[in-house]
Parts: C-alpha cells; structure tokens; sequence
C-alpha cells in the first residue's frame, strides 16, 4: 500500500511480544506486533479493552522494554540499550499525551510547558519563548499564564500537546487523547493532532475507542489480544473500516 511522499518510517517495532506479571501468573500480553510509524501521519489505534494497547504504546514510548522483539526509533536501535540510554532517547525523541492530561495544578500553562523542555535541558529565556510558542501553535498563546484548574478540558488538553510538542520529538503517543472531553471538545484535539501530524519530521500515533475520530486517520490499526489485527488508509482505501467493539 502506498505512503504520503517526503514520509519516512520514523518509528518500527519487529515481532514484539509483552510478558506481564509474575510466574505462574504470567500473561503474554502482545503477542508479535510488527508496526511502522511515518513521518506526517496520524496513526490511530484501536481495539477492544484489554487488547494490549496501552502496553504496546508503552512499549513504543520506551517506557516498556520488551520480552522480545526489536524496536528503532528515530534511527536508533533500542535493543541494546540500558535504562537510561532509554530514558535519554525518550526524552529527546517521544512526546506524551494522557487522557487526564498530567498537569502540575500549581504551574501555570507556560511553566508547565517549560517543565518538559527542562527535562531535556532547555531552560531560561530560550525556554519560555519555545514554550510560548508551542502554546501559540496550539491556540493557547492567550493564556500562557493561566493555571491548570482555571483552564477547561479541552484547553487542559491542548497544554498537553503544547508540552509534548515543545522539543520538537519525533514521535507524539497520545493515549485516549479525547476520552475526558466532551464532543466538542474532543473533536477540537483530534483536529489539532491531525494538524500537529502533517509536520513531515513527525509521526503521531493515539489510541482511541472514539469512532468520530475516524475521520481524522491517515492510518487506522486495530488490535486484538495481542495480535494485529487490520490496518489501512482508509483517506486513500476510501473502505470503511471495522473496528472492534470496545
Ligand atoms: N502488570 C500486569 N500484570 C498482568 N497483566 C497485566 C498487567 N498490566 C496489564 N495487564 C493485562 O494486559 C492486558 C492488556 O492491557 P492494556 O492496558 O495494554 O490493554 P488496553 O487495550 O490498553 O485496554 P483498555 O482499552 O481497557 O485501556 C489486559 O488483559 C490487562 O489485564
């Protein structure tokens, strides 16, 4: 199947099989998951509860290693690599977003986004100028000194994204981005990741059980207990695309 021009795989994962808990209680969770994430696409991914897409996105975001199986990201093969080397290619190659945002209540939105730059050792005035900016980008530069608990959800959210943006990383994993937010919303954060996703040096790849999020998908992966289960682009299939019951 044929991929966008200028697009590139920034992310691939090779037969990535998760063992969680202890023995005799053991669970393989993934169960050989083969995935490539592009630059400048929306990836979504999708499955039933349990079907392992919190891991395998913890797995991507080198949060995870794996029980087996290879993964390169940004170029860099991770197999090897001890927990901070993980920890350092994280940092400098993945953004996160949570469905419950993670904010600190007691920083404002700029500090909030400085935080993030600062774990990648940007701080001072060239700090609070890509933090601003990175609000600008998602619709925020009004309200860089707001405090999380005066913000909406929705606003929350895009703090977020400001936050994983800042640093420019490789690859944005947002799981359940829109599962807090009313439709509205929702639809609002969806669009702005699709929009963070055109940037030809990035993949953005987000969990969802959202079906109105379909429409914003250059590419939709299903999984089921722990197997890939489907995948398509559906912009240039034009097929409708089944997806497992929550
Ligand atoms: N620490 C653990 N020990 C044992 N099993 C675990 C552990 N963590 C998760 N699991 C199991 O692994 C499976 C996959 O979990 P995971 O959270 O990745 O699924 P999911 O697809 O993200 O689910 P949901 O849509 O409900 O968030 C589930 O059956 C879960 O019960």
């Amino acid at each position: 199947m044929s991929t966008p021009m200028n697009s590139k795989v920034i992310l691939e994962a090779e037969g990535i099989v998760k063992v969680l808990g202890a023995a005799p209680n053991e669970v393989k969770v993934l169960k050989g998951i083969d995935l490539q994430l592009h630059t400048g696409e929306l990836t979504l991914l999708m499955g039933p509860s349990g079907s392992g897409k919190t891991t395998l996105l913890s797995i991507l975001g080198c949060i995870l290693s794996p029980t087996e199986g290879k993964l390169t990201l940004s170029g860099f093969k991770t197999h090897n690599m001890n927990t901070e080397e993980l920890a350092n290619l994280r940092r400098k190659h993945v953004g996160f977003v949570f469905q419950s945002y993670n904010l600190v209540p007691t920083l404002t939105a700029v500090e909030n986004v400085m935080l993030a730059l600062d774990l990648r050792d940007l701080n001072g005035p060239d700090a609070y100028d890509q933090a601003a900016e990175a609000l600008e980008a998602v619709g925020l530069g009004h309200r860089i000194n707001a405090m999380p608990s005066k913000m909406s959800g929705g606003e929350k959210q895009r703090v977020s994204i400001a936050r994983a943006l800042a640093g420019s990383p490789s690859v944005i994993l947002a799981d359940e981005p829109t599962a807090a937010l009313d439709a509205k919303n929702g639809m609002a954060v969806m669009e702005l990741l699709a929009k963070v996703a055109q940037d030809t040096r990035r993949a953005v790849l987000a969990v969802t059980h959202d079906h109105r999020t379909l429409q914003y998908a250059d590419r939709i992966i299903t999984i089921d207990d722990g197997r890939i289960a489907g995948s398509d682009r559906p912009k240039l299939s034009g097929k409708e695309v089944q997806v497992p019951a929550h």
